[in-house]
């Protein structure tokens, strides 16, 4: 049974960690299909390629020096080259493509920042391949253009994979060689390189397993499965050996970075079992992530996770619940700046709005607020910059009518302020809105109340 296998920057890093990625693919002859993401942090100091390239690209557009930028990208490489003795001749390609990256055509600007990020993949996969047929292990590169992975062209360093994607997967032929498939970016239908929004190599992993139908997804991190809670905020937190692919899309929606949320969705359309592995222990049996239905839960909860990606924007209103559009009113605003919203709890006089940071710059939420007055004439109107989402999930919640209580109680009893409590919404999973200041404190009293552990 063919399997593909991604592996993350982390375990990409350096020849060391190479090494045992290269021992990884050699270890199981299934292990066919290989994605890879771009070289990561080799330490905890240390900048991902990815960073890098963004470096270089703005570097380009503001016309400054680039040089230094370029070294360092190129050095990553070399490094990993010379671990396996690749000849200069075979590494020259990859040295001439980052060169030239600033000479190519681009739309604009933030097509060349993806083309620029897109090479930190896309030659890491290169490399891989050079150095697999190096020893003597048949691999062959493939581009996402050979594969045809086509992506949306509104927003080329956030795309979507576009349905004809699969299609084209199912006419692809390949034979016993291993393929080495970079992994972040597809190609608009203008051929224009496009990249997923940041930690998208895991969704390159799942379109692929979908389209050519392989069943089982091997994902390789940096830990030996996905925790109960993230593992810098708790020490020791309990592993995760099966779960549900909603309640991973969930989880990593607020926070659990182990692996992408929209990755979920590819692998959920293609009954693709996902098994998260660590590169470093690639014995251990990792986390499986199934469809619904398929096995009873050990906990309660599954995970908490908490996430301060969010603003929010809080309006009151006398009347709010008795005004005819003006949910409508708001949409339209929000619209007119490309945006898009979040969550929307309401009250009868009150609103709440929220937001993905990383969609927002300062100049748009002063246009947007000015807007929402002038529109709605709300009696107050106030923006928080640093709003944390809590995610408590679990498919066991269902069946357990205290699970609420359990929850709510610690955080309280830690003088926690609760902005916004949506139970309801998923059967499966509670969302809590509180200050960023306050949410691993959060996580940490819901995680001791679950899993009887440290605080
Ligand atoms: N609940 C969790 N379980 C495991 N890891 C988690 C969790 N939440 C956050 N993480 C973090 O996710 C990291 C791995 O994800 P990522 O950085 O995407 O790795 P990669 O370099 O393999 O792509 C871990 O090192 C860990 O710090
Ligand atoms: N290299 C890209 C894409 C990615 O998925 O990386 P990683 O697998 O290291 O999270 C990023 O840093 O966003």
């Amino acid at each position: 049974m063919t399997k593909l296998i991604k592996f993350g920057g982390s375990s990409l890093a350096n020849g060391e960690q190479y090494q045992k990625v290269i021992n990884i693919i050699k270890s199981d002859e299934n292990r066919q299909i290989i994605v890879l993401s771009a070289p990561g942090k080799r330490f905890s100091d240390d900048i991902k390629v990815t960073d890098l390239l963004i470096d270089y690209a703005t570097k380009v557009i503001n016309k400054n020096d680039y040089q230094d930028i370029l070294k360092n990208i190129i050095q990553r490489y070399q490094d990993i080259a010379d671990t396996y003795d690749i000849s200069d001749k075979e590494f020259a390609p990859i040295v001439n493509i980052f060169k030239q990256l600033p000479d190519k055509d681009y739309l604009n600007n933030d097509y060349l920042m993806a083309a620029f990020k897109a090479h930190g993949e896309r030659m890491n996969a290169k490399l891989m391949a050079i150095i697999l047929n190096h020893l003597n292990i048949s691999a062959k590169f493939v581009d996402p253009k050979e594969l045809g992975i086509v992506v949306s062209d509104e927003n080329p360093n956030a795309a979507d994979v576009l349905d004809e994607t699969y299609e084209n997967l199912g006419h692809f032929g390949y034979g016993y060689e291993k393929l080495v498939i970079p992994g972040f970016f597809g190609y608009t239908k203008n051929d224009d390189i496009a990249t997923f929004a940041r930690g998208g190599s895991d969704i390159t992993g799942s379109i692929i397993a979908n389209g050519l139908n392989i069943p089982m997804y091997e994902n390789f991190t940096d830990v030996s499965s996905i925790y109960s809670a993230n593992p810098k905020i708790i020490n020791h937190p309990v592993s995760i050996k099966k779960m549900t692919y909603r309640e991973m899309r969930e989880l990593a929606y607020a926070g659990f970075s182990v692996f992408n949320d929209e990755a979920i969705i590819p692998a959920i359309k293609g009954n693709v079992t996902i098994n998260v592995k660590n590169t470093n222990l690639p014995d251990e049996p990792g986390t499986l992530i199934v469809p619904e239905g398929s096995f009873q839960p050990e906990h309660p909860i599954t995970g908490v996770s908490s996430s301060n990606r969010f603003s929010a924007l809080y309006l009151h209103k006398y009347l709010l619940n008795k005004e005819v559009g003006i949910t409508l009113k708001l949409l339209t605003i929000f619209q007119k700046y490309n945006i898009s919203y979040e969550h929307m709890p309401s009250g009868i006089d009150d609103l709440t709005i929220i937001f993905d940071k990383d969609n927002l710059d300062k100049p748009t939420i002063k246009k947007l607020c000015n807007d929402i007055q002038e529109t709605i004439k709300p009696d107050k109107l106030s923006w928080i910059d640093d709003y944390a989402i809590i995610m408590v999930v679990g498919e066991g919640m269902r069946d357990s009518a205290n699970t609420i209580s359990d929850i709510i109680e610690p955080i309280t009893n830690d003088n926690i302020p609760i902005h916004m409590i949506n139970q309801g919404a998923s059967q499966i999973s509670i969302m809590i809105g509180t200050r960023e200041a306050n949410a691993n404190q959060a996580v940490k009293s819901i995680y001791k109340e679950f899993f009887n552990k440290e605080k």
